[in-house]
């Protein structure tokens, strides 16, 4: 089964709302096609100028991150109905940054992949080891309990419809990009993983990107893999190379 490829961009901390109106129309030409996905996930700030300045075109808006709980208490977090009211679709889910940076877990993750489904947003999951676990020979093993801890109460429904993203750290922003092979080796093991849980169905149709210095360069080789369905891509996304990689054919 053929699955739609899903080539998503994540802004990062980068862009103010005044300059996220311009970048969005200067893409916007570059990245129309209509056979893949194409999600821009921006800073929260910037959504709602972001999904205005796509109106039209085949961009689709998401965020980078989300809270799990409702409403309430929570100073300095976005609710999912706060996402959904404006029309986010996507939203990433534990970048290797947040879990460095803020804190969250596995355990976290899940609580937000469950709230994003239950919102009817899908979850962008991110995982992938460091480099040390790569060296250690533990990338397998480390990205196999992370992905069971964030699809734990998961339905298979819900599963089949979510976005895996497979980052090694070591790849992101560093210009060292996975090899072909290295990608495919692990998105294959995810898309077992997913199948150990959920069967072959679920498996067959979850889509899994690869992320780490995905460039207009080495995009058409990696989206080529059997299991590498697009990628999610970080300093690339903000430049007019993004128009390349989403048109990689
Ligand atoms: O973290 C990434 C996307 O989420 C990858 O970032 P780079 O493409 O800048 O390496």
């Amino acid at each position: 089964m053929a699955r739609r490829k899903i080539i998503a961009g994540n802004w990062k901390m980068n862009k103010t709302p005044s300059e996220t109106t311009a970048l969005i129309n200067e893409l916007k030409p570059l990245v129309a096609n209509d056979e893949v996905d194409v999600v821009f996930c921006v800073p929260a700030i910037d959504i709602i100028l972001a999904i205005e300045a796509a109106k039209g075109s085949n961009i689709q808006i998401g965020a980078e991150n989300m809270y799990y709980e409702e409403n309430g208490a929570y100073t300095g977090e976005i609710a999912p109905n706060m996402l959904t009211d404006v029309g986010v679709k996507y939203v990433i889910i534990g970048h290797s940054e947040r879990r460095e940076y803020f804190a969250e877990t596995d355990e976290t993750v899940n609580k937000k992949v469950l709230k994003a489904f239950e919102h009817g947003i899908t979850p962008i999951i991110c995982c992938g080891e460091t480099l040390t676990q790569r060296e250690q020979g533990i990338a397998i093993d480390f990205i196999r309990t992370q992905i069971k801890i964030a699809f734990q109460n998961v339905s298979a429904e819900n599963a089949a419809n979510a976005v895996i993203a497979y980052e090694p750290i070591w790849a992101i922003g560093t210009g060292k990009t996975a090899t072909t092979a290295q990608a495919e080796e692990v998105c294959k093991a995810i898309r077992e993983c997913i199948k150990e849980v959920y069967g072959s169905d679920v498996a067959e149709k979850i889509r899994i990107q690869y992320g780490g210095s995905v460039n207009a360069g080495n995009a058409a080789e990696l989206f080529a893999e059997a299991d590498i369905d697009g990628g999610l891509v970080g300093g690339a996304s903000l430049k007019p190379d993004f128009g390349k990689i989403v048109n990689y054919k």
